[in-house]
């Protein structure tokens, strides 16, 4: 047997379910009715520009007022207004939307400011209210009507008695909603949805004394204006040919107030494949590098989303801040909804690409200032390319890598720098790296003495991205300089030549492992040049990774901590005072050298402490 139908939705079921579930946040219903008035104003707007309307224009300010004792919001403009029969079609319908309607009708003109799209956005009113009053007089010559709804699939329509062209939206607030009877309550939640939007919203006055006249009959008089929330025309709807640098570094000022002067701005500005406006901010960042929250604001035709990103923006991106304005991106709808949209994901890899793209322009214009930026710059794009194939691809252009006399390099540039003495064996550059400049002096005086040179990798980044794209660059080995014996940093055929016999080798290594008395070690010996330490003290890269990683994720005791060996102990066979330790014939003589050998080699990492810093002086004191 077989089958078609058409499944049946009974309205008095789906109601209650949009009502409900259409938007998370309550106040939402004040965003979506001031919407709707700036949508009515703008149509009005759009046809007087057409000719299709020639009356007078007059004050066309959207007005929210608040009647604590009625308990009721109302939300007046006084823009195209709706006949009965409109009532009828676009409020009675939900589902239906005459702002759809009005840009297909006149879809060869410019509609793109009409916000909505769905029609369900006046219903959000009822989330908030036992019953809803729509008073509207259409701008055409039709008489005006009331239409009331208790939130049921009922309403009611009867004539009216306004006069003036425009709709007034009158709220009766449920019990549950009474906070919102506030005008301060509302004129916050305008500050965040509605502070762009294009036609003026006025929510209640202001009043301030001013002084009036001279000397004796000088007197205070009261000022009342009318508390305008919005400023019509951001920024970001500007042409950037009209701004100045000062424009957006004082429209920074006012979206973070309190915040340092940003680093430089990217003016966004794209029609195809989608639609979006925007300035994004390049803030100061130093070691901070949480992804701020609530730095980005989404909005859609200037009015906001949300300013909630996560997942929706990729997280190096968030540490910028701004405002990105698409149509494109569904206003009405939930965030799990906005994560999966395809229009988002098409517009954070366009943010992406532009981001990646204005670094690299101040890169090649602007070296000097791009470098003197380097250190806020430096976090983002290192945390970008560790994050982000796509940005690491052209990232690795104009990422710098800075040596620790604080010259600046890019990955090809470096390269070529260290080319004639740092490259190994295997023909693979070897990066050096020093991420603590006091205590690994010994170690960096030691790599200068064979010419090499050293990055500095110091912020706490640093170490993240180095195990993280160290695989991304071709040919490339990164090795902290005291991971190993600075003859052994760079792997060459070459080797020094030893003073010692191989049975001398063997009776040091016996002697060492005597006196220093512990398992875990390991030493051995090696022929380095006479004026270097007598002992060094080294940590493979390779396993200080793994007790970096370990620790990060808060291995304490973890697979790594105590690894037998862990520490490398090279005796420098060529050293004198090894010379003297192993012709010394008093094995505690013996034993106090080879211990005070090692203290200095710990010494030399800063690593001396506790008891074995109070018997290194006190062993210090008896020598001198
Ligand atoms: N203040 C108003 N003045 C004139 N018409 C209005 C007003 N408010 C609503 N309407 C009409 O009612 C229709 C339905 O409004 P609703 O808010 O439900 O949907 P929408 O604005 O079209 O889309 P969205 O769901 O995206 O908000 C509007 O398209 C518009 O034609």
């Amino acid at each position: 047997m077989a089958a078609k139908g058409s499944i049946s939705v009974n309205t008095e079921n789906i109601f209650p379910i949009i009502k409900k579930f259409l938007y998370s946040d309550h106040d939402i219903f004040l965003r979506e009715l001031v919407a709707n008035a700036v949508d009515a104003t703008q149509k009005l707007q759009k046809l007087a520009s057409m000719g299709e309307f020639d009356g007078e224009l007059g004050d066309l300010t959207i007005q929210v007022d608040v009647d604590k004792e009625a308990k009721t919001i109302s939300i007046t403009d006084h823009g195209i207004g709706m006949s009965e029969d409109e009532v009828e079609k676009y409020i009675n319908q939900v589902a239906f939307s005459g702002a759809t309607e009005f840009v297909e009708k006149f879809k060869d003109v410019d509609t793109s400011t009409i916000i909505g799209k769905f029609g369900l956005g006046f219903y959000s009113a009822f989330m908030v209210s036992d019953h809803v009053e729509v008073i509207t007089k259409s701008f055409k010559d039709a008489p005006s009507v009331k239409w009331t709804c208790d939130g049921s699939t009922t309403y009611e329509i009867t004539d009216a008695d306004k006069a003036d062209r425009g709709t007034t939206i009158v709220l009766h607030v449920n019990e549950d909603s009474e906070e919102f009877v506030d005008e301060h309550r509302l004129r916050t939640i305008l500050n965040r949805y509605s502070k762009f939007m294009p036609i003026a919203i006025q929510v209640g006055v202001d009043k301030r004394t001013e002084k009036e006249g001279e000397g004796d009959d000088a007197k205070d008089v009261e000022i009342v204006e009318p508390h305008i929330i919005n400023q019509k025309e951001p920024l970001w709807t500007k042409d950037p040919k009209t701004l100045t640098d000062e424009d957006y570094i004082n429209f920074y000022k006012e979206l973070y107030p309190m915040s340092e002067e940003p680093l430089f701005w990217i003016h966004l500005n794209v029609d195809y494949p989608f639609e979006l406006t925007g300035i994004l901010y390049f803030p100061k960042v130093k070691e901070d590098i949480t992804p701020h929250k609530d730095k980005i604001q989404l909005y859609s035709r200037q009015v906001f989303i949300t300013d909630n990103v996560e997942e929706i923006m990729p997280e190096f991106l968030r540490l910028m801040h701004g405002v990105i304005d698409s149509p494109d991106i569904p206003l009405n709808v939930s965030r799990s909804y906005l994560q999966s949209d395809a229009n988002v994901k098409k517009i954070s890899s366009y943010v992406t690409r532009k981001v990646a793209d204005r670094l690299s322009s101040l890169f090649k214009n602007e070296r000097e200032s791009y470098e003197t930026k380097w250190e806020s710059i430096g976090l983002f794009v290192k945390y970008g390319m560790m994050t982000d194939d796509k940005f690491f691809d052209k990232a690795k252009k104009f990422g710098l890598f800075e040596n620790i006399d604080g010259k600046k390099f890019t990955l090809e540039e470096y390269k070529e720098h260290i080319a004639s003495n740092q490259i190994d064996k295997d023909g693979k550059h070897v990066f050096l790296y020093a991420t603590d400049q006091g205590t690994q002096d010994t170690y960096i005086q030691a790599a200068k003495k064979k010419g090499y040179d050293i990055l500095k990798m110091d912020t706490m980044i640093d170490s993240h991205f180095v195990s993280n794209t160290e695989h991304k660059f071709e040919n490339i080995t990164m090795k902290r300089i005291d991971s190993d014996t600075v003859n052994n940093l760079i792997e060459t055929d070459e080797k020094n030549e030893s003073v010692l016999t191989e049975d001398e080798t063997k009776k040091l290594v016996e002697i060492f492992k005597r006196a220093l008395n512990d398992d875990k070690l390991e030493p051995k010996v090696e022929a380095m040049t006479a004026d270097e330490l007598p002992v060094m003290i080294t940590k493979p890269e390779f396993m200080r990774r793994m007790e970096e990683m370990s620790a990060m994720q808060g291995g304490m005791g973890g697979m790594f901590g105590g690894f037998p060996g862990a520490d490398t102990v090279t005796i420098n066979g060529n050293s004198e005072l090894v010379g003297r330790i192993l012709k010394e014939e008093d094995t505690a003589a013996q034993d106090k050298l080879v211990k005070h050998a090692y203290d200095l080699a710990k010494l030399s990492q800063g690593n001396l402490k506790g008891a074995d810093l109070t018997a290194f002086i006190n062993r210090s004191l008896e020598i001198i």
